[in-house]
């Protein structure tokens, strides 16, 4: 036997670090979670026991704190930068570093109609993501993403016009909730290395911020013919947006809320354009995914 791939690392390092600006008082938190992968000359540590090659996933974890305590953790693109050229820089047998960050949300508790210096709330479980890959020779990858954003419309989605055949249930509807959680990805055209991603580190928090005005914008307004057609109108409208952008992926639940006919019950109407009390189903659920590039 050989071994074909390995990569080795830290997964689940929770981060949290705060900015305490001492001119007005007010503090900023990040939280974040945090998986580093590293590749290279490190087959033996497999095949032979030979420790020699390995840098231990601990030593990992306590360079993620002090990369954390020395450089900014914002945007997570340049943070996930930063640690995996440390990598393959510090260790000449490491040829590669997989990073990837969670970062968790803490919204500003608004009291009194004023914005609190120091208090925050977990707002939703939605998270912004990377995932960054330094590859040693070839340069920066990174994929970011928006994950966990749970949305619903009551109306202004419809399903009609699909396949009818002897497997076929399923009513045409021209009127249907439509609810999903939204993940998004947009992958960055290749950096060559760390300053390139530096010479444009304010397009990170924009891409993010435009991804997601721009899906909850298309989500709410368009009168959906599909879960399919919606995702491209998005993914379409984030690569005009974002020029460095390469690529835009989505990966949509379709979250079923069926009717429930009560006709039974001395007749009650609760179907069709009467239908107000309905079933949100578990599972199944549909899934419906799609990658976007530039034409
Ligand atoms: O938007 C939808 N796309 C589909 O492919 C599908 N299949 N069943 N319901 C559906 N809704």
């Amino acid at each position: 036997s050989q071994v074909a791939a390995a990569r080795y690392g830290k997964d689940n390092v929770r981060v949290y670090k705060v900015h305490r600006d001492e001119s007005t008082g007010i503090q900023t938190v990040v939280e974040m979670t945090v998986r580093v992968l590293l590749e290279g000359d490190i087959e033996t540590s497999y095949t032979k026991a030979d420790n020699s090659v390995v840098v231990a996933t601990d030593s990992m974890k306590n360079t993620i704190y002090i990369l954390a305590k020395q450089v900014p953790v914002t945007p997570p693109e340049l943070f996930g930068s930063i640690v995996g050229t440390h990598f393959i820089e510090k260790y000449k047998h490491i040829h590669a570093a997989h990073v990837d960050i969670i970062t968790h949300r803490w919204a500003r508790l608004t009291i009194d109609g004023k914005p609190h210096p120091h208090s925050f709330f977990r707002d939703s479980q939605e998270t912004r993501n990377v995932q960054v890959d330094v590859t040693e020779g070839v340069g920066i990858d990174i994929k970011s993403s928006i994950s966990g954003l749970t949305v619903l419309k009551s109306t202004n989605s419809q399903f009609w016009g699909f396949v009818r055949d002897e497997y076929t249930t399923l009513k045409e509807t021209w009127d249907r909730i439509f609810s999903t959680d939204v993940e998004a990805s947009w992958k960055w055209k290749r950096f060559n290395g760390l300053d390139a991603v530096k010479a444009v580190i304010p397009k990170f928090d924009e891409a993010w911020t435009a991804a997601r005005d721009i899906t909850l914008k298309t989500f709410a307004e368009d009168n959906s013919a599909s879960v399919q057609n919606t995702m491209y109108k998005m993914a379409d409208q984030i690569l005009a947006a974002a020029p460095l952008v390469e690529s835009v992926e989505y990966s949509l639940p379709n979250k079923h809320y069926f009717e429930v006919d009560l006709s039974w019950h001395k007749g009650l109407k609760n179907t069709g354009k009467d239908a107000e009390v309905y079933a949100p189903q578990t599972n199944p659920n549909g899934l419906i995914k799609c990658t976007v590039c530039r034409a």
